[in-house]
């Protein structure tokens, strides 16, 4: 379970998120829609422990992580995705898996390879070599390896063919499934609706509107409609 409450968080030139409060219980995949610049990043950076808020709370299973570093929020079973991938354009998957694995739960190499469509064909492939597809799935794989109990996705289908936000929808899916717990951020509508158990509206840094998953699923057009109307 990760809930955050009051949060507030910026940088030098401001505050950039006003107050954020939400929870996601485990298992449920959250979804932060929101413009470019609302502030979804930040939001993400602000649980992860890359930004230290300057109020609010984060708790992770009733842990309170706010403002720790992010090796003791991972250490709290907290992994990230980060937006743009961040690979290692001359590293093999396999050595990005061998970094990564930290023999901790479940997730072994061979399972999060199992899990993830494209990338045990790859094993060899440096970085720079893969698809932005295979480059998502990688970046998924290095999170899964420190078995996290809770994961945040920033924009994880970013410039990726409609095939691929698929299989990214396939994997959400399934690790909710699994019982994790997914806080993921997108300026997409299409893709919050179709893999997330509830929906936050994010403008200029509040939450300025919350629907169910079978809500948006029912009616794409009040998700869409309620981006719309908070466009900068
Ligand atoms: N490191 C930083 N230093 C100063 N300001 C920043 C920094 N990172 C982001 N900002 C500012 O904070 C605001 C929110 O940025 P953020 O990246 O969180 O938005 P976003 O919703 O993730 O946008 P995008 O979809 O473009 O990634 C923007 O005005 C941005 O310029």
């Amino acid at each position: 379970m990760l809930e955050l409450s009051g949060l507030t968080a910026g940088y030098d030139g401001g505050t950039v998120l006003h107050g954020v409060g939400l929870s996601v219980p485990e298992g449920t995949v959250h979804a932060v829609v929101g413009h470019n610049g609302a502030g979804k990043s930040t939001l993400v950076h602000a649980v992860a422990g890359l930004l230290a808020p300057a109020s609010g709370t984060v708790l992770v299973d009733g842990a309170d992580v706010t403002g720790r570093p992010a090796h003791r929020v991972a250490r709290a079973g907290v992994g990230l995705v980060p937006q743009g991938r961040r690979v290692f354009a001359g590293l093999t998957v396999n050595e990005h898996l061998r970094l990564s694995y930290r023999g901790k739960g479940d997730w072994t190499p061979d399972r999060v390879l199992g899990l993830l469509p494209g990338l045990a064909g790859r094993r060899g492939h440096r970085g720079a070599q893969l698809s932005g597809g295979e480059q998502q799935m990688l970046a998924l794989a290095r999170a899964l390896l420190g078995a996290p109990r809770v994961l945040l996705l920033d924009e994880p289908t970013e410039g990726l063919a409609p095939v691929v936000v698929r299989r990214v929808r396939e994997v959400v899916v399934t690790l909710a499934g699994e019982g994790m717990t997914l806080l993921l951020v997108s300026p997409s509508p299409g893709f919050a609706a179709a893999c997330a158990d509830e929906v936050s509206v994010l403008t200029a840094g509040r939450v300025t509107g919350r629907f169910s998953g079978p809500e948006v699923r029912a009616d794409p057009e009040r998700l869409r409609e309620a981006l719309a109307l908070t466009r900068p």
